[in-house]
């Protein structure tokens, strides 16, 4: 059997195409089944970084509702919007990491822009119902409650099922991650016993001034967890996605499915074995679009060190440690913090 290591060397540098994986067995307890699942994830994590599921369990009523509220959110005036910070009345950097709203141009993922043009709306895990534990005291940098808008009925409970959905998809998602990187399927188990999750409803206002390199919807970035569930709107082909011979490739909306891109934490776990792949959206179609990410990551106190077989006289360790909650926060004020005298 091929070493992790021998597989990377001879990765698809140019792929054209992102695989699609149906997960309709992926509660399977057939050992077999979820060989043949993980074989799949670890080919899309070695050579792309990328790729759709199907039957991923989220159900559609489930998305629709969260698509609403966002409309509804997003169609409130700028001062609405703002005030859904209520107890800070300011804008998300000001906010415990970050969390509530983003307004148009206030965040930058490529350092080479000048902003993105979306806005934007992010929280965390919160129990939906007294039963669930809420075990966050070791958070560290990146504790800090949720705030919800205030005159938007329905709003939290329908973000709120949308990401424990979504969490549960991340759950089933990990021990395939696991046994791709021939390692144990419950590996990540005590790592991702908090959900560190954060989910983000996205907008992009249709973009119509003459081209502009430098303001796209999200500029070239990585993300920054292990993995990000994305859901697109269908119909509005945004979203590209960089091969390692920089040609952009379309990852449009899929009927029926999610995309799901790895991210940092995932390369740094892996010595770059699986990889957090360059992505971008421009939304030059002439309509709004809308995209939820819920990004997946270790627990904040974790610290992100590299699986042993990732590592070879050829492959010499490329990250230090630090834990997946300073990395997180790190790419946070990095991302936030670029217009931040502007805004004083
Ligand atoms: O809107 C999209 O399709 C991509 C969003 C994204 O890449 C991100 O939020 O990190
Ligand atoms: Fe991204």
């Amino acid at each position: 059997m091929s070493t992790l290591v021998g597989r990377a060397e001879h990765a698809d540098p140019g792929f054209k195409d992102i695989p699609i994986i149906d997960l309709v067995n992926i509660s399977s307890s057939d050992p077999n089944v979820q060989k043949v699942l993980a074989a799949d994830i670890r080919d899309a994590c070695i050579n792309v970084g990328f790729f759709y599921v199907k039957n991923h369990g989220i159900p559609e009523e489930t998305i629709q509702t969260t698509l609403e509220m966002a409309k509804r959110f997003f169609a409130q005036p700028i001062e609405s919007k703002m005030e859904a910070i209520p107890s800070l009345q300011v804008e998300i950097r000001k906010t415990p990491n970050f969390k509530g709203y983003s307004p148009l141009l206030s965040g930058n993922n490529d350092p080479d822009n000048a902003g993105d043009l979306q806005e934007g709306f992010e929280f965390g895990w919160e129990p939906l119902d007294a039963t669930q534990r809420n075990d966050h005291e070791k958070d560290g940098v990146m504790a800090g409650a949720n705030i919800w808008p205030s005159d938007l009925p329905g709003f939290r409970e329908g973000a709120l099922h949308y990401y424990h959905a979504a969490v549960r998809l991340g759950k089933l998602l990990f021990p395939l991650f696991a046994l791709a990187l021939d390692l144990p399927a419950t590996y990540f188990e005590d790592k991702t016993r908090n959900s560190a999750a954060l989910m983000k409803l996205l907008h992009y206002p249709p973009q119509t001034t003459p081209a502009d390199d430098r303001v796209i919807g999200i500029g070239a970035h990585t993300d920054w967890e292990c993995f990000t569930i994305l859901w697109q709107e269908p119909g509005i082909q945004a979203l590209q996605v960089l091969n390692s011979k920089k040609q952009w490739i379309n990852a449009p909306p899929i009927q029926g499915t999610l995309v799901i891109n790895l991210g940092d934490q995932f390369a740094r776990w892996t010595n770059d074995i699986f990889k957090s792949t360059v992505h971008r959206a421009i939304n030059r179609n002439g309509v709004r679009r809308h995209s939820i990410p819920l990004f997946f990551g270790t627990d904040y106190d974790v610290k992100l060190e590299p699986i042993p077989s990732c590592i070879s006289p050829e492959r010499p360790l490329r990250y230090e440690s630090i834990t997946a909650g300073e990395y997180v926060k790190s790419r946070l004020q990095a991302t936030y913090g670029y217009s931040q005298e502007v805004h004083k």
